[in-house]
């Protein structure tokens, strides 16, 4: 997993995420997501509201609430616009077939709400992320009382779940919900939709972190090419 506090520039995050900005159109409602990636894409959405653009969001966490409004991008909520005509987001592993592992920020539920409210969903990466199958621990938001019930359930499936501890306060990482979030190791992931179903009916699983709506992704290298799978 990458250092999420780390601020240096990052051409290839930011390539992948002018790239995507460039799809949002005069009109559109706009799905942000979570981490550093996507940071990108809402400043350059920040900068092509002040020269006009007319575009409203729906944010997936407090950070990119907070990033939206410091770059003046207006915002509204799915109660007012419940079908968003794009959403941008970031990304922990993209597998061959645009499958995508997210949460790494802990932000996966309210992203995977808004990623099936769009017509089409972008997702914006560096080449770190990708691999020919999904390997990584797949994040879990879990509710609180229910951790041990989804630890054993996890283990009757092969894995190991773990909560994941926060790391500036002791304890867990307690996610923008209220809730735990849980990281479950499973090795290699071949089948993602059969495995993303059997997740969903892990009782005390609030949502895991495997995405299978990809429309688009751009991966962005470190000399700032971008390179686009769809
Ligand atoms: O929970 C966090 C989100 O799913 C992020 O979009 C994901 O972790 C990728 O973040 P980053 O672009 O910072 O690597």
């Amino acid at each position: 997993m990458t250092d999420r506090n780390a601020k240096s520039h990052h051409p290839g995050k930011e390539a992948a995420g002018r790239a995507a900005a460039e799809l949002v159109k005069d009109g559109n409602i706009v799905g942000l997501g979570t981490g550093s990636t996507t940071a990108y894409a809402i400043k350059a959405l920040g900068e092509k509201v002040k020269k006009g653009l007319d575009i409203r969001a729906v944010v997936t966490s407090y950070q990119s609430e907070m990033m939206a409004i410091q770059a003046g991008i207006p915002l509204t909520s799915l109660a007012e616009n419940p079908v968003l005509d794009i959403a941008i987001d970031g990304a922990d592993e993209v597998d061959a077939n645009l499958n995508v592992v997210k949460g790494g920020g802990g932000a996966h539920f309210r992203e995977k709400v808004v990623s099936l409210s769009a017509n089409k969903f972008i997702v914006v990466v560096d080449d770190s992320k990708i691999s020919d199958t999904i390997s990584m621990a797949i994040p879990l938001e879990v509710l609180p009382c229910a951790r041990e019930l989804v630890q054993h359930q996890v283990a009757q499936m092969g894995g190991e779940a773990s909560i994941r501890p926060a790391s500036r306060k002791d304890g867990p990482v307690i996610s923008d919900n209220g809730n735990f979030i849980m990281d479950a190791a499973f090795g290699e992931v071949p089948n993602p939709q059969e495995f993303a179903d059997k997740l969903s009916n892990v009782v005390g699983i609030i949502e895991h972190g495997i995405f299978t709506n990809t429309d688009k992704v751009y991966i962005g290298y470190k000399d700032g090419k971008i390179e686009l799978r769809e």
